[in-house]
C-alpha cells in the first residue's frame, strides 16, 4: 500500500522548507503526496485560512507535513492538530556537533499537551475594559499525555520531568500535575516536578539536568522555543503532533518573514520532522537514515546563514539527499 501524505506548505518559508523535505521523502520512499492549502495567502484569496477540503484531507491522511502559517497560524494549526486528534506535541531539542550552540550538551524532548490549556480558544471581550480567557484542563487529555509519556521513557523504571505552575493555577495545573503523577505512579515511572519558571532558569544553566519534559500547552510552546535558543536556533527544531490513528509533522518555527523569499531558510527542522513522519509510518531505517544525513550535513556543511554559513536552502537539501544515495 502506498501511504498518502498530505503536504501543506502554508506561508513564508513554509513554501521553501516543505518542498525541501518532500524531496527528501521522495529520495527514500514511494509515497502519494496530496497538496493542500492553508494560511494567510489562502485567506486573502478566499476569505478562509483553513479550507474545509484541507481539514478533511489532513483528517483522512496517513500523515501530514505542514510548514507554517503567518497571522492566521492559530486559525490553521490549532484546528489541524484537532483534525488528527493530537494529544501530544513531541518536540526534540538537541544540539548537534558542528553547530555553534549556547549549550552544546543539550538533548531534550518536550512532550507538550496539545489541545487544551490557554490554547483552548475560549476568549471573550466582556467590556471595553475587560477580556477573559478560559483555561481548559481535562483529566482525560492529561491521562492520554501521561500514558504516552510513560511509554516514551520505556515504561516501568523510566523517568521524566513535569514543568507546571500548580502553586498558582491550583485547579488547572493542579489537575494536570495530579493526573500525570498518578498515571506515572501506577506505571512505575518516576516523575520529577519542576515549577516552569524555575525550569526556564535551570535549563539554561545546565540542560543535562533534564531529558523528557511533560508540559501544559503554552509552557511547552514557550519552553521549547527557549531550548531552540540553547541549541542554535529555530531552524533546528522538528515536531510531531501525534494522535491515536493519525499525525501531523511540522517544524517548531513560523513563517520567518525576515528571510522569506530569499531561499536561505534552514530546512533542517522540516527535514527532521519528515524523519519523525517516516518513523511514525513504520519506516524506521529510512527515518534514521534521514536523521543521520541531516546530522552529518550539519557537521560538515554546507549550512544556511542562521548557522553562520552562506548556503541556500537548496544547497543544504541537495547535500542531505546526496548522503542518502
Ligand atoms: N506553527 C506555525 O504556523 C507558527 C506560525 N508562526 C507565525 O510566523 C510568523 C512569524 O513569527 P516569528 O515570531 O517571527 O517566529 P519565526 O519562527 O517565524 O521566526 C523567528 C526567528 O527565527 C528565524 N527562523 C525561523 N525559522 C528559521 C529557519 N528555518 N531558518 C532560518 N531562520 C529561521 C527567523 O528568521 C526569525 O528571525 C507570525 O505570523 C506567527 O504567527 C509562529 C510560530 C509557529
Ligand atoms: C498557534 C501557534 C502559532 C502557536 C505556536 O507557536 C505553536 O503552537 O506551535
Amino acid at each position: 500500500m502506498t501511504e498518502q501524505i498530505v503536504v501543506v506548505e502554508g506561508d513564508g518559508i513554509g513554501a521553501e522548507v516543505v518542498p525541501a523535505a518532500v524531496d527528501v521523502l521522495k529520495a527514500v520512499g514511494d509515497f502519494e503526496f496530496v497538496e493542500a492549502d492553508a494560511g494567510d495567502a489562502v485567506k486573502a484569496e478566499t476569505g478562509e485560512a483553513l479550507p474545509q477540503e484541507t481539514y478533511d484531507a489532513v483528517a483522512d491522511a496517513d500523515a501530514t507535513l505542514f510548514g507554517a502559517a503567518g497571522e492566521t497560524a492559530a486559525d490553521v494549526i490549532l484546528p489541524l492538530r484537532e483534525a488528527v486528534d493530537s494529544f501530544v506535541n513531541v518536540r526534540p531539542a538537541k544540539a548537534y556537533p558542528g553547530v555553534d550552540a549556547l549549550r552544546p550538551e543539550t538533548d531534550l524532548v518536550f512532550l507538550r499537551e496539545n489541545t487544551e490549556g490557554v490554547y483552548s480558544g475560549h476568549e471573550d471581550r466582556l467590556s471595553d475594559d475587560l477580556s477573559t480567557l478560559t483555561r481548559v484542563v481535562t483529566t482525560s487529555a492529561s491521562e492520554q499525555l501521561a500514558e504516552y509519556a510513560c511509554d516514551f521513557v520505556g515504561g516501568e523504571g523510566g523517568s521524566f520531568q513535569i514543568a507546571h505552575k500548580a502553586n498558582v493555577m491550583r485547579e488547572t495545573d493542579g489537575r494536570f500535575r495530579d493526573t500525570i503523577v498518578s498515571v506515572a505512579d501506577k506505571r512505575g515511572v518516576e516523575v520529577e516536578e519542576v515549577l516552569m519558571d524555575a525550569f526556564a532558569t535551570r535549563v539554561c544553566l545546565d540542560p543535562t539536568q533534564f531529558d523528557t519534559i511533560v508540559c501544559p500547552n503554552l509552557a511547552g510552546d514557550v519552553l521549547s522555543d527557549l531550548a531552540a535558543g540553547l541549541v542554535g536556533g529555530l531552524g533546528l527544531l522538528p515536531s510531531a503532533n501525534i494522535g491515536p490513528d493519525n499525525a501531523l509533522f511540522e517544524p517548531v518555527h513560523g513563517t520567518a518573514p525576515d528571510i522569506a523569499g530569499e531561499g536561505i531558510a534552514n530546512p533542517s527542522a522540516t527535514i527532521l520532522s519528515a524523519a519523525m513522519l517516516l518513523e511514525h509510518l513504520g519506516y524506521d531505517d529510512e527515518g534514521a537514515a534521514v536523521r543521520e544525513a541531516v546530522e552529518s550535513t550539519l557537521a560538515e556543511g554546507p549550512c544556511t546563514p542562521d548557522l553562520g554559513g552562506d548556503a541556500a536552502t537548496e544547497d543544504v537539501t541537495k547535500a542531505i539527499i546526496n548522503k542518502l544515495d
